[in-house]
């Protein structure tokens, strides 16, 4: 069970409270499993402090050692993604494998892991330019219906409205899309998710720590995201999002298209298929042409994973 001191902290956080980071630090110094845990993903986003990748490994690697669950499986996910260590895919896995045996969701993970075949696909799969300047393209059937599930599985827990940050650390309702949505951070990124990042990447001409972590979006009826641009002309160069990749993962829904309004392109994705498009001109500033939008749905349920790509590592 967490402790008051812990939960007291945690709920100061969630509210904007930037002081209670420091005090989360020192909890965690104190040995308290849950406090090592957030003041890992603290030290991962920079909110105590600079971004620290080899902290954040650290801290994870001891919440664990004191038993908590969840870090155990987020030593092994930083651990294959090489967060504040070396890579070492086969390290991690040979770490779940231990889990497995009383993590029924890390026994789940390990099995499906097995069926992953994007990495067979990203050669095969048929393209097809829908601009060639700007560059929009769709790699067709690059993930199969069983991914795409496994994406939607793993996300419906924890879908909620969109929301952005407000400058005094509040949440606002996100004034550009109604969906609701979740992130794949890196504690909760599995080795199944890891290997569609890497198939994204692949399959794109990008690398996987170039990558935000992975975005699910769901929309009903009505909702929609409006004209947005994915890359702001703020911040160095390569912080830029040069790409963005979305995959549709189902499409049990109508209307929902992807249209880009200055090329003048409208996009249905069939399942699995992979969207994407370049964000930025030859010198990193946003393309005006690159405006875009999730049309609204007008039945059904549409799911669609997002990446948005920078030109370097995203997380340090
Ligand atoms: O829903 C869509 O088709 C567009 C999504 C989008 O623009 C994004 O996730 O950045
Ligand atoms: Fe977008």
């Amino acid at each position: 069970m967490s402790s008051q001191q812990y939960l007291t902290l945690n709920d100061r956080l969630e509210s904007g409270d930037k002081t209670a980071a420091l005090e989360m630090l020192s909890l965690a110094a104190s040995g308290d499993p849950d406090a090592l845990f957030k003041a890992s993903e603290l030290s991962l986003r920079g909110m105590a402090g600079a971004v620290d990748l080899k902290a954040a490994f650290d801290l994870m690697r001891s919440a664990a050692a004191k038993g908590h669950e969840e870090a155990k499986r987020a030593e092994a996910y930083f651990t294959a993604a090489g967060i504040g260590t070396q890579s070492n895919p086969a390290k991690a896995r040979r770490m779940l494998e231990h889990l497995a045996g009383h993590d029924r969701f890390v026994a789940v993970q390990l099995a499906f892991l097995n069926h992953v075949k994007c990495g067979e696909r990203v050669r095969s799969a048929p393209r097809q330019l829908v601009s060639s300047d700007p560059h929009i393209e769709v790699v067709q059937g690059l993930f199969s219906p069983e991914e795409c599930r496994y994406i939607q599985l793993v996300a419906s827990p924890w879908m909620e409205p969109a929301m952005i940050y407000a400058a005094d650390g509040g949440h606002l309702r996100d004034p550009h899309r109604d969906s609701d949505n979740m992130v794949v951070t890196p504690m909760a990124e599995d080795l199944v998710i890891q290997a569609v990042n890497h198939c994204i990447a692949n399959a794109s001409g990008t690398r996987y720590a170039w990558g935000e972590p992975l975005h699910v979006l769901r929309y009903g009826p009505s909702q929609q995201y409006r004209p947005h641009h994915d890359a702001h002309a703020f911040g160095p160069p390569e912080k830029r999002r040069v790409a963005t990749a979305l995959i549709y993962l189902n499409d049990a829904y109508e209307g929902g298209e992807t249209n880009f309004p200055e090329v003048g392109v409208t996009v249905r994705g069939a399942v699995g298929d992979m969207l994407i498009f370049h964000n930025l001109t030859a010198d990193r500033m946003p393309d005006p042409r690159m405006t875009h939008a999730g049309l609204p749905v007008t039945r059904g349920e549409k799911w669609l994973a997002t990446r948005w790509i920078r030109s370097s590592n995203y997380f340090g």
